[in-house]
């Protein structure tokens, strides 16, 4: 039977012991070392308190000798930022080695760097930097901490197959089983055996140790390099850290509430009444419900006599530009209560300094993956108890704290799920084939997964792949084009987008469409403000649909000298212009490096509109007939769909149009809509529209 190690009292000898069963380690603690590093700062009285600072040691221990560790350690217990620190006090970023810790979202990324940084007395991006999508803030000659996302380090595998510059890599929430991570830990077990020198460690709050123990269990015993005395034990250790942070009270809602959002802001308004100060973090599921939210409680505070009079109302979301980012973390000004209304991206890893009171809906936003339809989209699902005991975790980080669950304790109790579903397994995998491929691993089906993805989903993907050009008949990345995909650190459909771009001659166009495409949105959401926002759309409507809108929308932005104030009387998001201005720079770069050429097609729109379709060919959709509530069919599965309010095709309805994503709520909608030919369909891809002739009458 396994069981985890935790220090007693005595102090034994250090001993390891075989567990006949499982394979796994019971570890005794080692004496503790007597040089720390530590001094007396308020940063290092700050950082002895923290629970994990007793396992300092054992941590050490373990990570000497074993290739990889599990540790598990209540949320807030100092596992993120505390281990990499460790590591470096003990030397392992001596003689230019690096130490990497992986997060799921970039927030975190950012901002656990930050604390770090601030923690080691240091400037950001220098001994402790980052490197997200596009922003990469470290130094190669100093950089000895790096936070990065786990889809970053698999692209660094592209340059760097085993990752040499690492000595140790932290893969850090891995409970999430996000497709990056659980990509990120099968790849890392491939380069251990070629490198059975580099440690990893796996940590969580919730993680199942005994089954990632399992999965990283050399298979045969020959491949333990223990007998090499230079080399760690290939066998995994687990560590539970004993311990949390402060208490955090749990109250639950005595019956089911038939409306989350609403529930949620009286949840905020009866805080405010009630409890002592403390800002509140509420977690919702996605912008359109999270400015909603904010909205109602903004305009309760315009009038002083109100319940909410003292509440700073912020939204937090993915698509944030930095400096709504920064007023998040920013103290909160005397005599106000911040209240701070967020995405799951505010699940993990997150310590927002004020916050005392934690709201929790019960939902997020999930993806969702249909490989019979072939449909993907968004919807709005119950979280598990593990992001629940995450969500609560949020609160008691430098104080005690409370948490609203807005649903029943028997709710909880009885029917939340224990776990998520991984999002391997509720993903299209077309991303996660092409990152495989490019990294020489042929045979997907038989790569070593934590959890098998579906193989209709592979399948499915394969063929999306093939059509576009990717991957060959013998499923091989093509040579330009699937390399070039490959390189470009966007979703293949995009990045073939822009390929095709370079052909037709539009690229300089097709880049501006691009960085759009990758943020959330270009336009503030300003409800009751909808008519304005509306007319305000029509001045840069373009009657081709959303992304020749786009176009104009950039192109009054960089006329404007990237006006602020004009942004501002337009209703256009300034920080997200300035991203898709930033995300623009650096796609010209790499097009450059990859030797392809910039051009501009001069309003020619039927040319952007063929490069849009080379890469979304697979969403396109028809117009059904006598339909007279704008219902759709899409060509690949026959699924009902209908054009977004947001679009500008909203009521329009071309009886052709491709989309570039779909989100889910009572129907399926897509969001950002071109019109399109038909015909352009088949010549973009000749063998997909073959395979679905039943469905496809161009004319
Ligand atoms: N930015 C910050 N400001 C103030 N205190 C912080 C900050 N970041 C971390 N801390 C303190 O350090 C503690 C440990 O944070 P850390 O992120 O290392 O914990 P963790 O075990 O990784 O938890 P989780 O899994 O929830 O992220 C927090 O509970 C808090 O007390």
């Amino acid at each position: 039977m396994a069981q985890f190690w935790r220090p007693g009292s005595e102090r034994p000898r250090a001993t390891l012991v075989d567990d006949e069963e499982g394979g796994i380690l019971f570890v005794s603690a080692p004496p503790p070392s007597s040089s720390s590093g530590f001094g007396h700062s308020s940063f290092d009285r700050l950082r002895q308190r923290l629970p994990v600072f007793k396992y300092r040691d054992a941590i050490l221990y373990l990570v000497e000798n074993h290739a990889t560790a599990i540790i598990v350690g209540e949320t807030g217990s100092g596992k993120t930022t505390q281990i990499p620190q460790y590591l470096k006090e003990a030397g392992w970023a001596e003689g230019g080695r690096v130490i990497a810790c992986t997060q799921p979202r970039r927030l975190a990324v950012q901002s656990v760097a930050s604390r770090v940084a601030e923690e080691m007395g240091v400037k950001i991006g220098e001994e402790v930097g980052y490197t997200i999508r596009f922003e990469d803030q470290t130094n190669p000659s100093v950089t000895a901490i790096k936070f990065l996302t786990d889809g970053v380090l698999i692209r660094e595998m592209m340059d760097d197959p085993l990752l040499t510059k690492y000595s140790v890599i932290m893969v850090d929430e891995a409970h999430e089983r996000s497709l990056s991570t659980d990509i990120l830990l099968g790849l890392l077990k491939k380069i251990q055996r070629r490198r059975p020198e580099l440690r990893i460690i796996i940590s969580s709050a919730t993680i199942e140790a005994k089954s990632m123990s399992n999965f990283f269990q050399p298979r045969k015993k020959n491949l333990d390099h223990a007998a090499d005395v230079s080399l760690p034990s290939q066998s995994p250790a687990i560590l539970s850290v004993e311990g949390k942070g402060y208490t955090v009270e749990i109250h639950y809602v005595e019956e089911p509430v038939p409306d989350y959002l609403q529930a949620a802001v009286d949840a905020v308004l009866s805080i405010n009444d009630k409890e002592p100060a403390g800002d509140i973090l509420v977690f919702l599921t996605g912008q359109d419900d999270i400015d909603a939210a904010v909205k109602l409680l903004r305009d309760n505070t315009q009038d002083d006599r109100r319940r909410s009079s003292g509440l700073l109302v912020l939204p937090l979301y993915s698509g944030l530009s930095r400096v709504d980012q920064d007023l998040i973390f920013a103290p909160t000004p005397r005599g106000k209560r911040k209240v701070v209304i967020s995405t799951n991206i505010a699940e993990t890893s997150l310590t927002l300094e004020g916050v005392v009171y934690v709201v929790d809906s019960g939902f997020s936003k999930q993806r969702f993956y249909n490989s019979i339809s072939d449909i993907e989209s968004l919807v709005v699902a119950p979280i598990s108890k593990a992001s629940a005991r995450q969500r609560a975790g949020r609160a008691g980080r430098v104080r005690p704290g409370k948490c609203f669950r807005l649903y029943t304790e028997e709710y909880f109790l009885k029917e939340m799920p224990a776990e998520g579903i991984p999002e391997m397994q509720r993903s299209n995998l077309v991303s996660c084939v092409i990152q495989l491929k490019a990294l020489g691993v042929d045979n997907i089906l038989g790569f070593d997964w934590l959890a098998s993805p579906p193989p209709e989903a592979m399948v499915r993907a394969l063929e999306v792949l093939y059509s576009l050009g990717i991957l060959d008949e013998d499923a091989k990345l093509t040579s330009p084009i699937g390399y070039q995909v490959a390189e470009i650190p966007l979703d293949p459909m995009i990045s073939k987008m822009i390929l095709s771009a370079c052909n037709l001659g539009c690229s300089e166009e097709i880049i501006t469409i691009a960085g759009v495409l990758s943020i959330q949105s270009i336009w503030v959401s300003a409800r009751g403000a909808q008519k304005e926002v509306d007319e305000v759309k029509l001045r840069f409507a373009a009657a081709e649909g959303d992304h020749i809108t786009f176009l104009n929308v950039y192109k009054g932005f960089i006329d404007s000298g990237k006006s602020s104030q004009w942004c501002y009387k337009n209703y256009i998001n300034y920080q997200a212009m300035k991203k898709v201005v930033d995300v623009r720079e650096q796609l010209s770069r790499l097009l450059r490096r990859l030797g392809l050429a910039l051009k501009s097609c001069e309003k020619d729109t039927q040319i952007l509109r063929k490069a849009i379709i080379a890469g979304f060919f697979a969403n396109s959709c028809r117009l059904e007939e006598y339909s007279h509530n704008g219902q759709y069919k899409t060509i690949r599965s026959s699924q009902e769909v209908y054009i977004h309010p947001s679009s500008v095709l909203f009521r329009v309805n071309p009886k052709w149009v491709v989309y570039h994503s779909l989100v889910s709520t009572d129907k399926h909608y897509m969001r950002n809509v071109i019109a399109i030919d038909p015909s352009w369909l088949i010549d973009a891809a000749p063998h997909f529209y073959q395979l679905r002739t039943p469905n496809f009458a161009p004319h």
